[in-house]
């Protein structure tokens, strides 16, 4: 659901929180057993009523009303889980079927054994059949014991970032972005980060492996602990190709070079940050969610929609295009921006061509169509709704409203003109159809009627007021609106036993109009930010701020995000990737920053000086001669680039612990960072490709970085030394022990390689087959390899318990088929030939050092 997260609540709150949750779902006795496959939707959950919910819903018209009965039945049974397959190529075939399988029948096999009814099928919408729909509730899998097998097994391979659970209608708005490799993505409002996670997948799923695409993802939010959940999940990718950040959306920095910047050509010519797709998954009022968030029946009111509306309008206005200054557009940029685009055109993040998606979870009208709406409003044709009918056509989606009313104060209220005058810095007039404000609107004396209306549903108004004793003037013509918003999706629950959830597509054809100070004061004078975005307060928020989203862009290095958005460093401890050497934290600036010092305009000095604080700096890292030690170590191949790829979190290069690989798109976004000073809060970035590694022997290691199991599948294919060819029995034996003498392998002649290796980190490759491991065996894309350490008298194995105990199962069957066909190796291949890009086991989580600290 949107809103503010977990942020805010108290330990006792949250516990109270998850009691309340759960005897929400808690079975009656009469309630048939859960694990049934029958019917999932028999199991009848209570306190899922809230009369202003039908009341308000009913009357909006989102379903007809022969249908409601059906739609509501659906919306108070619990959600049934749903799961996708990582579909990105890091996964060769061979593992992605065998996880189908053990998916599948794991559940099928344990559970519905001898019924015939499915237990779990593909979503037939999702592309390449990804993702799966089961006849069970998330609840259910937690708490049946008959499944708990698959839960565990579930558990594991979502650590392991094989298999994620995620709603079926939260897929949806990634597979309408239309990404293509190349794409520069901004996800918005990213975390927890299923989105950002599927975004990822697409970016690879055509790249080999061994190879970055080019295209790259920025993940947003504004909540930093979310910010944290969103590293953890999206760490089970091993990217190099995405950076995390940590704004307020409507804030976003557009990165732009000043025009007085000495022009640097830089690659891909990047003057300013601009997107190919932006997400606009925005916070919402989530009553979309209500099937998994029963909680949310109580809370709900139509408040909620009202105190997200402008917030939401800002977010997709910062998305899609930005007014600027008049001033500033009449001075053109010198950078590559301006070569590329009008001056005229001052969007900020979409480039022309570009698509963005906006998408709620809720059902509301005013958080949805009118929003969308208002954005096309001020687009005045520059943007326009893309009729998205044939794509996806098996996913049941329904056409967004024309019209609606907005409800206040036990009113209903059709124009903006009826809204009174005290209720005009809530009601906006962009929650109407026609957008009309009261300047504009028709002239109230025709069509208009005296209405008092009371929703009759216990007393309470349902937009959190009471209902007022005077009666509204309502005019009684409903607005429609112009635009063709039939173009907007609105998937239901009852349509195929999923949440509900709001899509548009919207596509930026053409440079914006340029409006004039004067014409953007007069649009933007309702549009002011909430000062207090919780749903709980919704209803009653406090507008405070003036309206100052659309100038910030034109400010410099926005000092007021060092105060506003601090973000919480003891959440941000437990993550190493983001609070790494805090320690040692900008003690000094490194050599590039201060180089940049130099060169950008006087005020940027105190925002480079002093950058994020409590964020750890992003740093290119160029020491050459750790770079040249870790290349001799491993014999990396030159084709593998390091210059400009290699970040830190720290400054002080001689206590770096970490180095992160990142890719050529997000080494761009960097370097345009650091020129316009370090706009970008980033509170992560880049692939864990070296960490600093002692021997616990105590014995030093000639090289000090051991490569690290994300980063390992990456460098792989261009490693030549410290590399040993296990066959299955000792592939086997060392995952099973961890820490295996030399003389207790198997193969004595394996043995005998291990010990001869240089100490440190080396890699470990199944060879295909069960006999002898032939060094110069071909590898190629269901090789699977792991990090190890040579000690003196043994190698200790340098990946976690868990990831340890996933490969081994998926092993067991490999191990299988092997034994069946034995001597199929390729014995053919010869030292000379090059290594081939391998899929290598990629041990996504390895704080467990192994046999080394
Ligand atoms: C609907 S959730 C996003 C879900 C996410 N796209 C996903 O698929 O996992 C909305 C998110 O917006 C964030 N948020 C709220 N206000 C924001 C703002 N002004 N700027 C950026 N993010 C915001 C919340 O912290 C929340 O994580």
């Amino acid at each position: 659901m949107g809103g503010g997260g977990r942020g805010g609540r108290s330990r006792t709150q949250r516990k109270h929180f998850r009691q309340n949750r759960e005897n929400v779902w808690k079975r009656s006795k009469s309630d048939p057993d859960p694990s049934s496959t029958e019917n999932n939707t028999s199991w009848t959950p209570f306190a899922t009523e809230n009369a202003a919910f039908d009341f308000y819903y009913k009357e909006q018209g989102i379903v007809d009303p022969q249908q409601w009965e059906q739609f509501v039945a659906v919306l108070r049974t619990p959600l049934p889980a749903t799961f996708r397959i990582n579909s990105s190529s890091q996964f060769s075939d061979d593992i992605r079927s065998q996880l189908e399988y053990d998916f599948v029948h794991s559940l099928r096999d344990e559970v519905a054994e001898g019924v015939e009814t499915e237990a779990i099928r593909p979503l037939l919408w999702y592309p390449g059949n990804f993702a799966w729909h089961s006849n069970f509730s998330r609840m259910q899998l937690r708490k049946n014991q008959t499944l708990e097998r698959f839960h565990e097994f579930l558990k594991l391979e979502n650590e392991i970032g094989n298999i994620t659970r995620q709603e079926a209608v939260s897929m949806v708005p990634p597979l309408f972005l239309d990404v293509h490799s190349d794409h520069f993505v901004l996800d918005m409002c990213a975390a927890p980060g299923s989105k950002t996670f599927q975004l990822l997948e697409i970016i690879h799923q055509s790249s080999k492996a061994g190879s970055l695409p080019d295209g790259m993802v920025i993940a947003n939010d504004l909540d930093v602990q979310r910010c944290n959940l969103l590293i953890h999940q999206t760490k089970r990718m091993c990217t190099a190709n995405l950076i995390v950040t940590n704004h307020e959306a409507q804030h976003f920095p557009g990165c732009r070079l000043n025009r007085n910047y000495e022009r640097i050509k830089l690659d891909h010519n990047i003057g300013q940050l601009l997107f190919d797709r932006v997400l606009c998954d925005v916070p919402c009022s989530g009553d979309g969610t209500l099937r998994k968030a029963p909680d949310l029946w109580r809370k709900w009111n139509t408040g909620m929609g009202h105190g997200l509306h402008s917030l939401q309008v800002l977010i997709a206005m910062r998305g899609d295009f930005q007014f600027c200054s008049i001033m500033d557009s009449l001075v053109p940029s010198v950078t590559g921006l301006a070569v590329l685009f009008p001056y005229m055109d001052r969007i900020h993040l979409l480039k022309i061509g570009g698509r963005m998606v906006y998408s709620t979870c809720s059902m509301n009208p005013i958080e949805n169509e009118a929003v969308v709406a208002e954005v096309l409003r001020r687009c005045g044709g520059s943007v326009k709704l893309v009729d998205v009918s044939s794509e996806l056509p098996q996913l049941i989606r329904r056409p967004g409203l024309k019209k609606w009313k907005v409800y206040d104060k036990g009113s209903w209220l059709v124009s903006y003109n009826n809204v009174p005058k005290f209720r005009r810095s809530v009601i906006l007039s962009s929650m109407f159809p026609s957008g009309r404000g009261h300047h504009d609107a028709v002239d109230s004396s025709c069509n208009v009627n005296v209405e008092e209306v009371t929703n009759g549903v216990n007393g309470n108004a349902g937009d959190g007021v009471q209902p007022v004793q005077n009666p509204v003037i309502s005019e009684s013509v409903e607005e429609v609106s112009d635009f063709p918003l039939e173009h907007c999706m609105r998937i239901l629950p009852h349509d195929q036993n999923t949440g509900a959830f709001f899509v548009a597509v919207l596509q930026k054809v053409s440079p914006l109009p340029v409006f004039s100070e004067k014409t953007k004061l007069k649009i933007d004078e309702q549009y002011e930010e909430p000062a207090n975005q919780s749903l709980n307060d919704a209803q009653v928020q406090q507008i405070t701020s003036p309206e100052y989203a659309h100038e910030e862009n034109l400010k410099e290095a926005s000092e007021e995000n060092l105060d506003d958005n601090e973000p919480n460093t003891e959440d941000m401890e437990d993550d190493p990737v983001t609070c790494e050497e805090h320690s040692a934290k900008e003690t000094h600036v490194a050599d590039n920053v201060q180089n940049i010092t130099k060169r950008v305009p006087e005020k940027r000095k105190l925002q480079i000086q002093g950058k994020w604080r409590g964020v750890d700096p992003v740093v290119f890292f160029k020491d050459e001669t750790i770079i040249n030690s870790i290349r001799d170590f491993y014999g990396i191949n030159e084709r593998f680039p390091f210059n400009g790829h290699l970040v830190t979190r720290n400054s002080d290069t001689n206590h770096v612990k970490r180095i992160y690989y990142i890719s050529k798109s997000v080494k761009d976004v960097l370097e345009l960072n650091f020129k316009v000073g370090q706009q970008l809060k980033i509170t992560s970035v880049g692939l864990k490709m070296f960490e600093r590694q002692t021997a616990r022997e105590g014995s030093s290691a000639p090289c000090a970085f051991r490569i690290s199991s994300e980063g390992l599948p990456l460098v792989l294919p261009y490693i030549t030394k410290q590399i040993l060819h296990a066959s299955p029995a000792d592939f086997k034996h060392l995952l099973q022990n961890k820490e295996v003498k030399f003389e207790d392998f198997t193969d004595p002649k394996f043995g005998e390689k291990a010990a001869n290796l240089l100490p440190g980190c080396c890699v470990v490759i199944l060879s295909i087959g069960n006999t002898v491991a032939v060094e110069s065996l071909q590898v190629d894309e269901s090789t699977i390899a792991i990090g190890c350490w040579k000690g003196r008298a043994r190698l200790s194995v340098m990946v976690t318990a868990m990831d340890c105990q996933e490969l081994l199962e998926r092993l067991l069957i490999r191990f299988d088929n092997v034994n069946a066909s034995a001597g199929h190796v390729d014995e053919s291949s010869n030292d000379e030939k090059e290594i081939q890009p391998v899929q290598a086991f990629n041990g996504k989580n390895d704080d467990n050092d192994g046999g080394t600290r």
